[in-house]
């Protein structure tokens, strides 16, 4: 029997009005339940739209995006903001944290809105102590405001709230672009360990040719879509 996709993009259109026009069509693309996918796109070639179009936070004009066999596009923005809490650990490129939030509760913040996902995450506190632990965050970590951490810190803070009650597709959109090379490397195997545990799929963004050893398959994102910018 084959396995529903994590994820599933079939004749997909977009357009982005204002700042000059910008359309994007994918006719399709599919990561596997497990797989890991590095998109591979330069600066402005639209690959935060497609994250984004992939996390529902921006609607398709026509076409199917469809996560674990759910489509998208009859559900309505409070209904999609759910569904991503629920089925999306999404590693946003400047993290997204609450600065004067402690970091306990930046980290289970999406479960605040994805019931079946808190009840994955089991104990919090308890769940947030040990993710804290395994990707290396000092002990007093969860009490702490996520503003006082370290920019490698809130990445892993940035993680962990990914990560928190397994959800089945990670998202990451350039999340090591900051970094140098050793601390990209350590990073990327704090995800991947963490992934692997909850055997759920990674679809990362990037312009960096060279993370492509990390992951099972590397896509140029021209592969896979088409773009045209309307002229200034
Ligand atoms: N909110 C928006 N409104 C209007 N146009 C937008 C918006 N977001 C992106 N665009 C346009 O869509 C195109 C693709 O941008 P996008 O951010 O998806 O590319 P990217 O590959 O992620 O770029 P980068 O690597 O620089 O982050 C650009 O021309 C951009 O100006």
């Amino acid at each position: 029997m084959t396995q529903t996709p994590a994820l599933a993009l079939t004749n997909v259109q977009f357009g982005w009005q204002s700042r000059g026009g910008f359309t994007l069509s994918c006719p399709s693309f599919e990561v596997a339940q497990g797989e890991s996918v590095l998109l591979l796109g330069e600066s402005g070639s639209g690959k935060s739209t497609l994250l984004s179009l992939i996390c529902g936070i921006i609607t398709a004009r026509s076409g199917t995006v469809a996560v674990a066999g759910h489509d998208l596009g009859p559900l309505r923005a409070g209904q999609r903001d759910r569904f991503r809490a629920e089925q999306i650990g999404v590693i946003f490129q400047q993290f997204n944290l609450l600065p004067y939030a402690s970091v306990a509760d930046n980290i289970a913040l999406p479960l605040r809105f994805a019931p079946s996902r808190r009840k994955r995450a089991g104990d919090i506190p308890a769940t947030t102590t040990t993710l804290c632990r395994d990707l290396g965050l000092p002990e007093d970590a969860p009490h702490l405001k996520a503003g006082q951490l370290s920019v490698g810190q809130q990445q892993r803070v940035a993680v962990a709230r990914a990560l928190i009650g397994h959800p089945p597709l990670i998202v990451a959109d350039e999340p090591t672009s900051a970094l140098d090379a050793a601390t990209q490397e350590s990073f990327l195997k704090l995800m991947f360990n963490q992934a692997r545990q909850s055997h759920a799929s990674v679809l990362m963004v990037s312009h960096d040719a060279r993370l492509a050893t990390h992951f099972d398959s590397t896509i140029d994102l021209s592969d896979i879509v088409t773009t045209q910018r309307s002229a200034a």
